[in-house]
């Protein structure tokens, strides 16, 4: 089959820093400033977090493959590991990342599809994330997948506050 998971490790840190920092900057590079883009990348993605992050007992990383090649991540995250106080019924999408060149392929669909069966595994009541308020092509896929907004957040960009939709779909 031409598409593949595999859950990461804390051997995958410098893989994970690479592709982390590659879709991030791929995707926001156009709407925000150089300095603000590296402030972020270096907070957000410097490998002592990075290894915070793959050790922490409520969060889980997959990288997705295309014909073997590396073609994007997943970030989830449970209990007091999420970014809101969404209680114990709730799992996080913190990142749904595909590489450019890998968009459109039905990647981004089979990792929202991995978060849900994992969701539903772990009886969860709600799956949720935020989206920048200005991420147009996000919002719209994660409509497509059918969820819908309920409030909002703020998310800090080197010296700049953002505003993050907070997307909910109910699981039952
Ligand atoms: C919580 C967060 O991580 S927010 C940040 C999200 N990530 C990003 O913005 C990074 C850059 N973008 C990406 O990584 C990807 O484009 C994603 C994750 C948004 C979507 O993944 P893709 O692999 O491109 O989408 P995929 O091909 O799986 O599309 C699934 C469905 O959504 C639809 N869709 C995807 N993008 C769009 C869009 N821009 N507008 C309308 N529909 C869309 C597809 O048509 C498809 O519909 P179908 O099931 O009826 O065929």
């Amino acid at each position: 089959m031409a598409i593949n998971i595999k859950k990461c490790s804390i051997e995958d840190t410098h893989k994970l820093q690479e592709i982390s920092c590659e879709t991030f900057y791929e995707t926001f590079k156009h709407q925000n400033s150089p300095e603000n883009m590296n402030a972020y990348l270096e907070k957000a993605f410097n490998l002592n977090q990075l290894e915070k992050e793959l050790s922490n007992q409520y969060s889980q990383f997959f990288f997705v493959y295309f014909h073997n090649e590396v073609a994007g991540y997943l970030k989830l995250n449970t209990d007091d590991s999420q970014s809101e106080d969404m209680g114990d019924e709730a799992l996080e999408i913190e990142r749904i990342y595909i590489r450019n060149k890998f968009q459109k392929h039905g990647l981004g669909k089979y990792l929202l599809n991995k978060a849900l069966t994992i969701a539903m595994e772990a009886n969860k009541k709600k799956i949720w994330l935020g989206v920048w308020e200005k991420n147009e092509n996000a919002i719209a896929f994660y409509k497509r997948m059918g969820f819908v907004q309920n409030g909002t957040h703020s998310f800090i960009m080197g010296d700049e506050e953002q505003l993050d939709l907070i997307m909910i779909k109910a699981l039952i």
